[in-house]
């Protein structure tokens, strides 16, 4: 029988939003050396002290559209640079990673600003930078404005002469603006003040419901728990446990004493 448009269009919407496939990423390691050991590999010409390390080791997961998934572990297991092959900042060593529609991420928010720019030309330049037309910014200009709470006679001044927290309220401000399908957060609460961060909190969970595509790095974990409803637990490069978020969540709670 032949398929109808619907039915076609249903398949669509089953495909993954993210998926990564025996993922692997390494890093060169360089190994401080003491004086003395430095001295003695200049005359014995031996190159630089250097490992291989694996960040990521054989990693793979899907995440389907409209998923909320959250990534927990130790420092160090891995989960930014999970973040960061998925927002593509990073390519992977083997296997491959590919995500569906636009990727937003909230990884260093602002990152893209250019400090000599004031902060109206910022909202553009990072608006482009997240796949927005100059038509689409222009509709949206005045929402990221009042979101970010920056006043207007600050939207004439350089980014270079904003405070630290500024920068980053205009950035979250612009990328959760931005016609996004999946979105990247980053221990994202810790942005701005207890005033802003609960607003931020209210927006990604509004983005969430909208059934937008979420994949969470944080250590918080009530804040995962809230968000998300699938957990990922990684172990040095290696996913070690995929399912419930609040079986994720036990796996990393610490172990309290025996009394
Ligand atoms: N650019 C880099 N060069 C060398 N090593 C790196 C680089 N980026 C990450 N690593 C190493 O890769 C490992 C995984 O780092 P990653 O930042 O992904 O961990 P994480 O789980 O996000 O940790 P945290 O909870 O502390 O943020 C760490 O051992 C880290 O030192």
């Amino acid at each position: 029988m032949p398929k109808t448009s619907d039915a076609s269009a249903a398949a669509v919407d089953t495909k993954p939003a993210i998926i990564l496939h025996e993922v692997v990423k390494e890093f060169r390691i360089k190994h401080a050396r003491s004086l003395k050991e430095s001295f003695v590999s200049l005359f014995r010409r031996n190159g630089p002290a250097t490992d291989d390390f694996r960040a990521l080791d054989g990693v793979s997961f899907e995440v389907g559209r409209g998923e909320s998934l959250a990534v927990l572990g130790r420092n160090g297991s891995g989960k930014s640079t999970t973040l960061k092959l998925i927002s593509g900042v990073m390519l992977p060593d083997e296997g491959w990673v590919r995500t569906r529609g636009r990727v937003a991420g909230l990884l260093e928010v602002g990152a893209g600003f250019h400090p000599d720019l004031t902060g109206r030309d910022n909202i553009y330049l990072n608006a482009a930078i997240l796949g927005m037309s100059k038509q689409e910014t222009d509709d949206r200009f005045d929402e990221i404005v009042e979101f970010s709470g920056i006043e207007q006679k600050f939207l004439e001044t350089e980014v270079k002469r904003y405070s630290s927290g500024m920068r980053s309220r205009l950035g979250f401000a612009v990328a959760v603006h931005t016609e996004l399908d999946v979105l990247l957060v980053d221990e994202v609460l810790s942005v701005g003040d207890a005033a802003f961060r609960a607003k931020c909190n209210e927006k990604i969970l509004e983005l969430r419901d909208q059934g937008k595509t979420m994949f969470v790095v944080s250590h918080n974990i009530r804040t995962v728990k809230a968000l998300c409803e699938r957990g990922i637990v990684l172990e040095r490069g290696k996913v070690v446990f995929d399912g419930p978020i609040d079986e994720a969540a036990k796996l990393v709670a610490p172990k309290r004493p025996r009394r």
